[in-house]
This record gives structure tokens, sequence and C-alpha cells, in this order.
């Protein structure tokens, strides 16, 4: 009655913001992300009729209330799935930096997603995991699955055609990701509380709805065609309407600071040297910036040496959920 998973953490290059429907987690927009080889979280699960409760212990040290409630409610719904009513031990380790400014959350409702259920011994299949890891958080079905990956929206009130689908392999277009870690001053507004806020309250929200799903068409074509500047394009234009959307909520909120706007520029400033990089923002001040294999190391040089910038990791795309032994 235990098993060990891993999964990767992912960044959204058509982003995931707004739901249909919270309790479900179903989105408003489809989305579209690359699964990172760097950042991961490997989740061991032990189920234990003799427990009363869940225990969940997060980088060797047991997590705090809120924590482990969160995680609860989220085995409550994979008990619910699969007709258990043992309560667990969950042990989590983050290789996520948390400072690397990267959400941990994606790679870690997919890690426990999918130990839980194979610790219940049950076997399903990629859909499925896909449907059950959105429900700890949406980003996190798209987790499942490594390299380019898209998660259809689906249509259907109860969710059954809301799931990750891969695109292309993690190995099939040689492109690099350098997450740049800024250091950040402000609180931090979850991308929960931001995307409700947003959805509730601005009316740029409408805006937003009219061209992403045209933006997720277009970044699934250029991915076909392996155009880099055509998807570079369009996943900075898709980042800047996201964020464009926050600054008309009530109250209004802004993700970035100053220094998030001199990576901006200076991604600019790479394509003017005829170094091809693009750049996203995901619910935070940190910026990702896409690039060319051959062109990494300039490109992670020229990042490092802007003041503001903290760390930059070089990651590559990677793999999708795998299970233990480790
Ligand atoms: O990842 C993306 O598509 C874009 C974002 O990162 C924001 F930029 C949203 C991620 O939202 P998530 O943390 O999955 O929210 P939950 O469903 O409320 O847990």
């Amino acid at each position: 009655m235990e098993a060990t998973a891993r999964a990767h953490t992912n960044i959204a290059l058509i982003k995931y913001w707004g739901k249909r429907d919270e309790k479900l987690f179903l989105p408003m927009n489809s989305s579209l992300s690359i699964t990172l080889d760097k950042f991961y979280t490997t989740t061991k699960v032990v189920f234990d009729p003799a427990l009363k409760a869940d225990r969940f212990f997060l980088n060797g040290k047991p997590a705090g209330a809120a924590e482990t409630a969160k995680i609860s409610r989220f085995m409550d719904k994979i008990r619910d799935f699969a007709g258990a009513k043992w309560y667990a031990v969950i042990e989590s380790e983050n290789e996520v930096p948390t400072a690397a400014g990267l959400a941990s959350s994606a790679s870690g409702m997919a890690a426990l997603a999918a130990a839980a259920v194979k610790a219940l011994g049950l076997q399903v299949d990629g859909r499925t995991l896909s449907k059950l890891a959105r429900q700890g958080s949406g980003s996190a079905c798209r987790s499942i699955y490594g390299g380019f990956v898209e998660w259809q929206k689906g249509e259907k009130a109860d969710g059954s055609d809301s799931y990750a689908v891969p695109l292309l392999g993690r190995d099939d277009w040689e492109l690099s990701i350098l997450s740049c870690l800024l250091e950040s001053k402000q609180k931090k507004i979850s991308s929960r509380e931001g995307m409700k806020r947003t959805v509730e309250t601005s009316p740029f929200y409408a805006g937003w709805l009219e061209t992403v799903e045209k933006d997720l068409a277009a970044a699934k074509s250029a991915i076909a065609r392996r155009d880099f500047a055509l998807l570079g394009r369009i996943l900075e234009a898709n980042a800047l309407k996201m964020h464009a959307t926050t600054l008309g909520a009530d109250p209004p909120f802004l993700y970035w600071q100053s220094a998030t706007l001199d990576v901006m520029r200076e991604v600019e400033l790479l394509r003017e040297r005829g170094i091809e990089a693009y750049f996203t923002i995901d619910a935070g001040p940190n910026v990702k910036v896409l690039c060319g294999r051959k062109d990494e190391e300039a490109v992670r040089e020229t990042l490092a040496a802007i003041p503001g910038v903290q760390r930059v990791f070089i990651c590559h795309p990677g793999p999708g959920v795998s299970y233990g032994p480790y």
C-alpha cells in the first residue's frame, strides 16, 4: 500500500488564467506548457488503515496545518475516485528551489496524484491521472507529460473532457528555458487568488478570452513547424495580455517589479544583437527566457548581469511522471 512517484514542474507558454469552475478546477481557456527537466517533486505515499488522518511531510519536516489540510482535501478526492477510505503518510521532496521562482504546486500535486493512485494498486491512463492532478492544482494536469503539453479546457460541466495531452516530445526541439530569480520584496498574490479576482472584477478579462484560443492555435502550429520566432512572439504577447488583465482588477495589482522590466528589455536587446530569445512571466515577478540550446550560455551571462537578478537556472524540456524507486 505504498508507492513513490516523481513529476516535474512546467512553464506555461499560453497561460491558464481563470476558472469556469472553482471546485473542479475547470479553466476558462486551454493552455500550453513545457515541462522542465531540472525541477521536480518526488512524493512517497503510504496508506495505513491504522491512521486517523493524513500526515504530510515536506522536505523532511512536518508540514503546517494549512498545507496539510490542502493536501488532505486533495487526498479525499483521490479516495473518492478510488473508493478507498484509508489515510496516508505523504512525504514530498521538492527539487524546486522554492526561491527559484517556480511554483512547485504543479509538480507537487502531479507527483502526489500518481503516487497515491499507484499505492492503492490502481492502473490508470495518462488522461485519468491528468484529470485527478487537475483537481489538486490546474497546472498540475500538464505535468503528467513531458515536453510540450496542451491542457484542453473541455466543455463539459463535470470536467470529464478537461485534461492534458502531449504535443511534442522533450527531445524533439532543442530549446532552453532560463529561469531568472529576482529579489522579491512584495507580498505574493497566489495565482489562485490573482485569477479569481481578475475574472470577477477586471474589464480587461473579456479581452483576454477573446484572443487566447487564437494564440493557442498559432502556438501549436509554430511548434509543429519548429518556428521559434513565431512561437516566441506569441508567447511574449500572451504573457503580456495575461498580466494586463490584473491592472484592471479591483483592487488592481501587478506581479512585476522593476527588475522584471529590466529583464524584458534585455531580452529585446538580445534579439537586436541577433540572439533569439523570448520571455514569459507567471504569477510573480520572475521571468523565464526561452532560447535555442546554442545560445543558452550567452543568454545566461546577459541575464545574470542584470541588477536585481539573483540567479539564473538553465533548464531544458523534461520528462513526464515516473515511478520509483529512485
Ligand atoms: O501555469 C499557467 O498556466 C499560468 C499560471 O502559472 C499563472 F501565470 C497559473 C497557474 O495557476 P495554478 O497555480 O495552477 O492555479 P490553481 O489551479 O488555482 O492551483
